[in-house]
């Protein structure tokens, strides 16, 4: 969709947020809100979908979020985002968080999304975003696979609108 030209590599957008959490942050289990976590992950993934786009965005749609392991008092978290796909106006970014022990070190997959960024030109109507260029294994795969996710949405969509 995009030239060679006005592709960005993952790196210029590559964003991280390291947090402590507190007992504040947990509920009655002792583990973190799934929704204050999902407030720094669509934090992130805005701040690195700007970065992308260098202008203003809003959050098109979020993918299901998976909570794979719990996150615990006295835990670091390492909320870290990248943008794996884009089209014309949208973006796609994948955002994991991850658990790091305080004192052993020992790092565990916690949550991970994947959220689509579209950005606006001065009008707030969708605007085109530079491509991407996947800087590892990891990005390349989840670039590949992008495609397909981006269907899904579509389905998705068109099914919304049938109901309505
Ligand atoms: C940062 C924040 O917190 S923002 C707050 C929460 N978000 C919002 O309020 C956004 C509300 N939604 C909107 O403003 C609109 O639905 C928009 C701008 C996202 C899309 O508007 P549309 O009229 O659908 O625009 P249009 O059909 O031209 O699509 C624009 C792009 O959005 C993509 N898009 C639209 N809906 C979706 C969706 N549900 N999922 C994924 N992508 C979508 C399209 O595929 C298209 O991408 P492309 O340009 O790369 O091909």
């Amino acid at each position: 969709m995009t030239s060679e030209v006005s592709k960005k590599t993952t790196d210029e957008s590559r964003s991280t947020m390291m947090q402590l959490i507190f007992p504040s942050d947990t509920n009655y289990h002792g583990t973190m809100f799934g929704g204050k976590v999902m407030e720094y992950m669509d934090k992130i993934a805005a701040i690195t979908s700007m970065r992308h786009a260098r202008g203003p965005v809003v959050t098109a749609s979020t993918d299901s979020l998976d909570f794979v392991a719990p996150i615990k008092v006295g835990d670091m978290i390492d909320v870290e985002a990248f943008v794996t796909w884009t089209r014309k106006s949208s973006m796609e970014i994948y955002v994991k968080v991850q658990t790091e022990h305080v004192y052993t070190g020992e790092r565990k997959t916690a949550v991970t999304a994947f959220f689509t960024f579209v950005a606006l030109d001065e009008h707030g109507k969708p605007t085109p975003v530079p491509g991407i260029i996947p800087q590892n294994d990891e990005e390349q795969a989840l670039h590949l696979s992008a495609p397909d996710r981006y269907e899904l949405r579509m389905q998705r969509k068109q099914d919304r609108q049938k109901s309505h």
